[in-house]
């Protein structure tokens, strides 16, 4: 009696012990909270990556939010260490006529890209570009052999600016149907325009500046057109302006692009001429291959694949920017990674082409955040401007709202389009609050960007 009595004290004292050491002990490498609510690792896994469950809240949950604070603070100190490295400006890998006193602001812009910052936040310059790229007349517009898969226009404006333009195809809020390849869908200018606005918003500063306007198809398009896009023309019907273009998907007469009458909304790019190459993005850096969900040698697989892809000790961080990017605004698309040809592989990555973003408000991509979540690795400096936006009255559709009031065109994002962007920087802040546990400094990186 006495003895099962005391196998069953020490039984007892093994399970409390137990019970203590798993409050304490990461079991599965995902989620360390001493004392928090902590959902079990496979739940969250369950949780983030299931696409049938979406969340509902826009605001993570108070422990969680403390949690994250207290770390955004712990993480500022690492950041003073290692000063923000501009690198080498581009205007002195330019040829010398880049530096004739007459440039024009776009030239200017270009000039002032550094190595590692493409541009500042506070620079007038950018405002001026805008400001030019809303308002100068067309005075010329160019064919080109290379555009991609859609049309898209090339034009010259008054002071020389070189725009890329994508007409309007749908609108806002024709999304594309569950069960579409993205590849069918048509890509939205609205996408581009908003894409751009939420990289300011969020100061990831890769997206060259993208305006919206009003083009009218036959006073600045069709007067200026050359010959080859002139036939492309349709004969108007009740004074409703059409044409086709030419391009490899939907340039057709089932697919006309057209005014209304002859009026239509189109995205103004700022192009950047004779300055951008192209890699190649594996699927491996957005999580995409099933294959290698949940495989071990995943974090070293896909460090090889983005050393194909740029030599700069800075690429990895950045691709965890690009897919965190891409996951606010629901793009599925990003196949490329531009580089500026000057700086060799070794600079920030220039993104282009989110044309397709904006694309589902109902439904997650959380693919693009499994490497962040498998790998566990957030630049501080995107940690800080996330927790800002965060905290942000309103948020951060609040903030992109404001943001897009600025344009001419109107609406360019439908209010489920505005939530959602607030539901997914959640779903970010707690896949980094999961990589967090205690080890601060081992995710939350400081590489002087
Ligand atoms: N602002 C820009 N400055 C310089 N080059 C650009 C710019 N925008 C796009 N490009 C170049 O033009 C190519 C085609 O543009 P974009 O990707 O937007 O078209 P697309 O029709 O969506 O092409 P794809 O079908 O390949 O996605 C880009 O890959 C890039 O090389
Ligand atoms: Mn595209």
């Amino acid at each position: 009696m006495k003895r099962t009595f005391v196998v069953a004290i020490l039984y007892g004292l093994c399970i409390i012990l137990v019970m203590t050491l798993m409050q304490h002990v990461n079991i599965s490498g995902v989620i360390v909270q001493e004392g928090r609510r902590i959902l079990p690792a496979l739940d969250v896994h369950t949780y983030l990556f299931d696409q049938t469950i979406i969340a509902t809240g826009h605001r993570l949950p108070t422990d969680m939010e403390e949690s994250l604070y207290s770390a955004l603070n712990s993480s500022r100190r690492l950041r003073s260490t290692n000063p923000e490295d501009r690198g080498e400006a581009l205007v002195e890998l330019l040829p010398a006529n880049w530096s004739s006193p007459e440039i024009q602001p776009w030239q200017q812009f270009i000039n002032n890209i550094h190595r590692h910052v493409f541009y500042s936040e506070d620079d007038p310059l950018v405002d001026e570009v805008i400001h030019r790229m809303k308002s100068l007349r067309i005075t010329e517009i160019i064919v080109k052999s290379w555009t991609g898969t859609e049309f898209k226009f090339f034009f010259t404006l008054a002071d020389g600016t070189p725009i890329i333009a994508k007409p309007m195809r749908l609108m806002i809020n024709n999304e594309p149907p569950p069960n579409m390849s993205k590849d069918d869908f048509y890509e939205r200018f609205q996408s581009e325009v908003a894409a751009y606005h939420l990289s300011r918003i969020l100061k990831l500063h890769f997206v060259p500046p993208v305006v919206s306007r009003y083009v009218n198809l036959t006073s600045e398009i069709y007067q200026l057109a050359p010959d080859s896009l002139k036939k492309t023309f349709l004969n108007n019907t009740n004074g409703v302006r059409c044409f086709t273009g030419h391009c490899l998907k939907k340039c057709d007469k089932e697919h006309p692009i057209c005014g209304h009458p002859d009026v239509i909304p189109v995205s103004f790019g700022l192009l950047l001429p004779d300055l951008i190459s192209n890699a190649w993005i594996p699927n491996t850096v957005f999580g995409r291959t099933a294959a290698i969900f949940g495989k071990r040698t995943f974090c070293k697989e896909l460090r090889e694949e983005i050393n194909k892809i740029s030599s700069a000790s800075r690429s990895h961080l950045d691709i965890v920017d690009i897919n965190l990017f891409d996951f606010i605004q629901g793009n599925l698309d990003r196949h490329h990674y531009g580089q500026i040809i000057q700086f060799g592989n070794n600079s920030y990555p220039v993104l282009f082409d989110n044309g397709r973003g904006f694309a589902r408000s109902y439904q997650d991509e959380f693919d693009l955040l499994y490497p962040m979540y498998k790998c566990c690795k957030i630049r501080q400096s995107t940690f800080e401007k996330l927790m800002n936006v965060y905290q942000k009255e309103g948020g951060l559709r609040e903030a992109m709202r404001r943001s897009l009031k600025s344009e001419l065109v109107h609406p360019l994002l439908t209010e489920d389009q505005l939530f959602a962007l607030d539901r997914r920087l959640v779903k970010v802040l707690e896949v980094i609050y999961g990589c967090i546990g205690t080890n601060i400094e081992g995710v939350i990186i400081n590489d002087g960007y």
